[in-house]
């Protein structure tokens, strides 16, 4: 029975975040696009130290005052002792003790003798020791997605270096003697769409993509053979092509033969529905994946952003990828008992509208999209209604 597509969703994620590998420490250079293994705690206050958030005077007492010194960033301020005296300070400076007020150059006056007046402004003009946060402050909860704000947030809190899940390492084969690599299609032969195609979404979704092979030769003996091969170097190996039971399909004998079990085999979903995901015992004990994506290019897709997103998202740590919501601006069927998952380009207003060309053999619809409107089992989608969206995994600006 095929699986209903949530809780195929759920499902591979979970299996994905049991069989995560363990954590490394990596310079923070190196923790761009990764997932916080551990909470980030600050190590200091933020600031750690008083600090001047204008250029100007820090000023003791009533004025006018007089100049003692000055404080410039990166130094370690002397307290400021007696009323009526002050230190010229640099924004970024180490507030003195004993100051009790700052005030602005273009506030003030230095006469002839020397002597500063001016009025400070009346809110504080320097950031208090552990404004931000204080010392052993959880400021993000492991399972963070590591991108620059959070590089940047360690950095000013302390860290070299940060616990993050490595990255998944992904393959991929592509199965089909009807194949070509290059050139248009003809003769009963098609131009490999997926083998361009795949391994860049996977790269979208944080997935380091090593093997990519293919056409796989179309013997059960072959398909073994290279799915052996690629399970040795990867986390997820995923597959084009073979799903179904014809006459050349290998890939679930291939899969009995190298002892996989299904984690989900088959979907409600349509298009896309013989999409399937087994864990493999690696030879190193930890489990690999098989993420069978079927031969129909859409429905490739489909399987990416259904299954292999939320498996890369499990083995990551991080969270399954939340659906977002949408608004139909036109009507779109049911599946019956089958979810549908419906091409659609989204709007600034949040409004998706279908895309043409969408059969499950077709790309030049899903080049229009932006992700796929949800419409649940036993229900059509009507105009105005709010359903879930699923995004495709693009990069800003693209669509
Ligand atoms: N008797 C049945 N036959 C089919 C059914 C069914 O329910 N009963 N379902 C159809 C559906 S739905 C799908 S989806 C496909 C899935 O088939 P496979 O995963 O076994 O894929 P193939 O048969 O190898 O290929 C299907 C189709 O896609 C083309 N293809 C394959 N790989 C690529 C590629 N890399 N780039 C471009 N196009 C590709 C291939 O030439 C076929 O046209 O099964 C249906 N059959
Ligand atoms: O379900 Mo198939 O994947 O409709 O093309």
């Amino acid at each position: 029975m095929p699986l209903d597509w949530e809780k195929a969703r759920s499902l591979v994620h979970e299996a994905g975040r049991a069989a995560a590998p363990p954590p490394a420490r990596v310079p923070l250079a190196g923790a761009d696009g990764r997932t916080l293994a551990e909470p980030l705690v600050t190590l200091t206050d933020l600031p750690a130290f008083p600090t001047s958030s204008i250029d100007g005077w820090a000023v003791r007492g009533p004025g006018p005052w007089r100049p003692v010194g000055r404080v410039l960033a990166g130094s370690v301020a002397s307290p400021l002792t007696g009323d009526g005296t002050c230190v010229e300070i640099a924004t970024g400076a180490m507030v003195p003790d004993g100051a009790d007020a700052l005030v602005r150059v273009e506030n003030s006056v230095v006469d002839d003798g020397g002597l500063v007046s001016g009025e400070p402004k009346p809110g504080p003009e320097w950031r208090r020791t552990g404004e931000e946060a204080a010392r052993g402050e959880e400021l993000l909860p492991a399972g963070t997605p590591v991108d620059p704000a959070v590089l940047g947030l360690a950095a000013s809190c302390g860290y070299d270096e940060l616990a993050v899940r490595p990255a998944v390492r992904a393959a991929l084969l592509v199965f089909g003697d009807e194949l070509l690599t290059s050139g248009p299609p003809g003769g009963g032969r098609v131009r490999d769409a997926l083998g361009p195609l795949v391994p860049a979404w996977l790269r979208r979704c944080g997935a380091e993509v090593g093997t990519v092979v293919g056409p796989v030769e179309d013997t059960l003996d072959a398909h073994v053979s290279a799915l052996r091969a690629g399970l040795a170097a990867a986390d997820v190996v995923c597959t084009t092509g073979g799903t179904m039971h014809g006459p050349v399909d290998h890939l679930h004998p291939a899969l009995a033969a190298i002892g996989a079990e299904y984690v989900v085999n088959t979907v409600a979903v349509r298009p896309g529905f013989p999409m399937l995901v087994a864990r493999v015992p690696g030879a190193d004990g930890r489990t690999r994946f098989v993420a069978g994506l079927p031969g129909n290019p859409q429905s490739a897709v489909i399987a990416l952003a259904s299954l292999v997103a939320p498996l890369l998202a499990g083995l990551a740590g991080r969270e399954l990828p939340a659906l977002s919501s949408v608004e139909l601006a036109a009507p779109i069927p049911g599946r019956g008992t089958y979810t549908h998952l419906a091409l659609a380009a989204t709007d600034h207003r949040g409004h998706a509208r279908p895309v043409p060309h969408v059969g499950s053999a077709m790309l030049r619809g899903l080049a229009l999209a932006s992700g796929f409107a949800v419409i649940r089992p036993g229900t059509s989608g009507e105009p105005g209604d709010r359903v879930p969206f699923l995004p495709l995994p693009l990069l800003p600006g693209e669509r």
